[in-house]
């Protein structure tokens, strides 16, 4: 079974040790009955023999052998068995965070497009409930194989006690096994739609949490969410999980009586039809009411099975149909990174809804170091999907992008990444510095915080700040000094001074850019701030994914510096 893999690729020879200790537990059951058996051959185990004088009645035993194997089955069990688990536990433990880790790295090499086209619900239900939910169900292999053991050793006996009674429940078995299927066939079906009701469900869940605010403000909204979206998902996974836990309930039910209606058989008809002496039926009897336990646990194991290979099929389509970027993770140094000269580029979106794709471009101009470019147009002309392309998160459709003369193909992109710092619309703030967080950086982070007015909110020590709560343009400030302190070569600021009081706008327009631009930076603004279109040494206007107009800034407007010329106001690096 594939979730099984799931732990033997994790560690094999651990798996392979746990199961034959497995296997010997199963040995150690099925010789329990037998050995009772066999001792009692017809008589006692156990003989009352004269009491002691003055002392109570002891029991000593007749068949000491047949006593010692007994009891040594039973540590057998208890050791063989707990050990069997607890190496199979540790190996989930560690193939849980061998396969999220893989999912990680998964999404971290995956094309942008792709994850935005998954979404980040169905990416987060799967690395937590599906992953989780493999590994149960994969953690229950040395108690399948346990029972299967145990099942086997015993069939044997019945086969040595009398081969009529072997043959009638091996056609039982078979039987039981194929009007088993029927139901768990659909009840299959039933987990899987389940499965896919967990999805809208996350998506809801995620709708209530982020969109609370909005909820909260209106009644009528918010009823109407509550009861279309997440009442709707929660009673359709609520049927769905109904129906296919009552026909697998049914099914394990009928699996276990199965058990019992053979017992019954052989005890009032059997034995009618058959030649059997008491002894063999009485011994027949004893195998089936204790394999009936062994059985049991296969039948209760069975609904966790299903669900776990649905689960691990879910995994697989999300991450299995995730490519990974075919691109050289290598960082590559360019000789310079002075200019990007972008020639026909174009970018078009996958089209989704029928209705047309977006497609910027085809899109020619230049950045050179130590300038700053505004890309300004309507909302939907296409200014962020120019901003992914420029970062290389979105891969041109056509034309090339070049970085001096050489050009940013699958060889080159990581080593271009790694020059570039962006703060996006939906920037992502990490609670720690990633990278160099030498002390050296302290006494600069400190000042950025006092000129950006955070000093009183935030302290800064050792790569940390000390709290993330804050106001929206608090936080994006926080990320404008995260963003400087990486000193790459490309900077670019997706709507970054939109939610600024007109004090922070003033620093980034004139101050910041100024100063990016003094450094020798390429600096890429998108911006609606037409007050401050002076700051750029080219504004370019876009309008349905072409560009529609490009104006060159008069260096004498306010705010402008020529690169290396020291900044008059730029005061705060
Ligand atoms: N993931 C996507 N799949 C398909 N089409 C998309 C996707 N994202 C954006 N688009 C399309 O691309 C067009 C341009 O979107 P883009 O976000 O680049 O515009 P924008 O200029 O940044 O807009 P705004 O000023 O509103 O942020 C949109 O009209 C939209 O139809």
């Amino acid at each position: 079974m594939k979730i099984f893999k799931t732990l033997t690729a994790e560690a094999p020879e651990k798996v392979f040790v746990s199961l034959l200790l497995g296997v010997f537990s199963g040995i150690g059951y099925a010789f329990l009955i037998p050995l009772i058996l066999v001792s009692f051959n017809g008589d006692s185990a156990f003989e009352v023999i004269a009491p002691a004088e003055g002392g109570s009645s002891i029991l000593e035993i007749k068949n000491a052998k047949f006593a010692l194997a007994f009891f040594s089955s039973c540590l057998l069990i208890i050791c063989s068995r707990t050990i069997s688990q607890l190496i199979l536990t540790r190996v989930a433990i560690d193939a849980t965070v061998a396969l999220r880790t893989k999912y990680y790295e998964s999404i971290l090499y995956a094309p942008l497009e792709c994850l935005e086209r998954v979404g980040e619900s169905r990416l987060i239900a799967s690395i937590t409930n599906d992953i989780r939910s493999v590994i149960q169900g994969a953690q229950l292999m040395p108690d399948l194989l346990i029972s299967l053991v145990t099942i086997t050793g015993m069939m044997g006996f019945l086969a040595y006690l009398n081969i009529d009674i072997f043959r009638f429940i091996c056609w039982a078995i078979f039987f039981g096994v194929i009007s088993f299927q029927i139901p768990m066939i659909l009840a299959g079906k039933l987990v899987k739609k389940s499965r896919e009701k967990v999805d809208d469900l996350h998506e809801s869940i995620n709708g209530v949490i982020k969109g609370v605010k909005e909820l909260k403000l209106s009644s009528d909204k918010r009823h109407y969410f509550f009861k279309s979206n997440l009442l709707e998902s929660e009673s359709q996974l609520k049927k769905s999980s109904k129906s296919a836990l009552s026909v697998m309930r049914a099914a394990i039910n009928y699996g276990d009586m199965m058990s019992f209606f053979v017992v019954g058989y052989i005890a009032f008809l059997f034995a009618s039809f058959n030649l059997v002496s008491d002894g063999e039926l009485f011994g027949a009897i004893m195998v089936l009411l204790y394999i009936t336990g062994p059985i049991s646990v296969i039948m209760n194991a069975l609904p966790q099975i299903v669900t776990s290979n649905i689960s691990l099929d879910k995994v697989e389509k999300i991450f299995g149909d995730m490519p990974k970027e075919t691109v050289l993770q290598h960082n590559f140094s360019f000789s310079e990174f002075k200019s990007i000269h972008f020639k026909d580029v174009r970018y078009c979106y996958e089209d989704l809804s029928g209705g047309g794709a977006f497609e910027v471009g085809p899109l020619s101009f230049s950045i050179k170091a130590g300038e700053v470019i505004f890309i300004v147009g309507g909302n939907g002309s296409g200014k962020s999907t120019l901003a992914k392309m420029i970062t290389a998160h979105y891969r041109p459709s056509a034309g090339v992008i070049n970085v001096g003369l050489q050009a940013v193909d699958d060889k080159t992109i990581v080593g271009y990444r790694n020059n570039i710092a962006a703060i996006y619309t939906d920037y992502h703030l990490f609670e720690n510095i990633l990278g160099d967080t030498s002390e050296s950086f302290d006494a600069f982070v400190r000042e950025l915080l006092v000129r950006l007015k955070l000093g009183h909110a935030v302290s800064y020590q050792r790569g940390r700040f000390s709290t993330l709560k804050l106001s929206d343009g608090q936080r994006k400030r926080l990320a404008l000094i995260c963003a400087l302190l990486e000193n790459k070569q490309l900077y670019l600021f997706d709507e970054w001074a939109a939610d600024q009081d007109p004090e922070f706008k003033q620093v980034f327009y004139h101050e910041i850019l100024p100063h990016l631009r003094s450094q020798g930076k390429i600096v890429v603004v998108i911006s609606h701030d037409e007050r401050y279109f002076s700051s750029a040494d080219r504004v370019i206007e876009l309008e349905d994914g072409k560009i529609s107009k490009v104006t060159v800034m008069s260096i004498d407007a306010p705010g402008r510096s020529r690169p290396n010329e020291s900044v008059a106001d730029a005061n705060i690096l």
